[in-house]
């Protein structure tokens, strides 16, 4: 039996924690998931305004009592006054991984120039990998899939390439991926056999 992996989806979103307009976050983020993975998982969700301490105890709470093993946050990434959604993640952090920043920046920037507008981090707290996307629902798929051709062909990859390995390094469940949506990198040695 292979181990349910819970994943924590956090929209950070004034306006949509209102009402003033849908939320679409949580929706993209659970759509992208249902369709890159193929082991066992299910959402944890939570819809909440740009509110440092509620994003810190947010985070905290998925962490550490509901033991996710990964954590996507959407929303408040930019340089405007209320958002503060990677001052919240580092600040619960345990060691924070560059390279996803850098990364998300680099793949954002293929599609939008603004993309270098937004601060997002990634940190390992304990077991658990939190990663931020930002806001614009349409970025989720971008960041998490990358780049294609119009052949269909991957001309950038997206960040989810590397994120079952972090897991496996931080002792979370093994997650497998559809290839045809993301295909997931593991050094050979860390490579399992698929149970089917
Ligand atoms: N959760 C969401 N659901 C739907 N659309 C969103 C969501 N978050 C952001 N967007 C869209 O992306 C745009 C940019 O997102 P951004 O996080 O900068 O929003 P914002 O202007 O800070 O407002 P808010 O925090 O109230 O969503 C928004 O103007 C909105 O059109
Ligand atoms: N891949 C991708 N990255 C993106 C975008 C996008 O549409 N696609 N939007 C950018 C915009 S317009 C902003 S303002 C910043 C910050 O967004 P946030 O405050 O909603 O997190 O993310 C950027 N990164």
């Amino acid at each position: 039996m292979k181990a349910e992996a819970v994943i924590g989806l956090v929209s950070v979103s004034d306006r949509a924690s209102q009402g003033v307009y849908e939320d679409r976050g949580l929706p993209a983020l659970e759509a992208w998931l249902s369709r890159a993975l193929v082991s066992p998982w299910r959402a944890e969700k939570r819809l909440i305004p740009d509110e440092r301490p509620v994003i810190e105890r947010t985070l905290i709470e998925l962490a550490d009592e509901l033991g996710c093993c990964l954590v996507f946050t959407t929303g408040g990434t930019g340089p405007a006054p209320r958002d503060v959604t990677p001052e919240a993640t580092l600040a619960v952090g345990e060691k924070e991984l560059p390279g996803f920043g850098e990364e998300m920046r680099r793949i954002g920037l293929r599609f939008v120039p603004t993309a270098i507008l937004s601060r997002q981090v990634a940190v390992i707290r304990g077991r658990t990998l939190i990663v931020n996307l930002p806001g614009q629902p349409k970025s989720i798929q971008e960041t998490l899939e990358g780049l294609r051709d119009a052949d269909g062909k991957v001309i950038h990859a997206g960040i989810f390439a590397a994120i079952p390995y972090a897991i496996d390094l931080i002792g979370g469940p093994y997650l497998e991926t559809d290839p045809a949506v993301v295909a997931a990198f593991r050094p050979k040695s860390a490579v399992k056999p698929s149970q089917g």
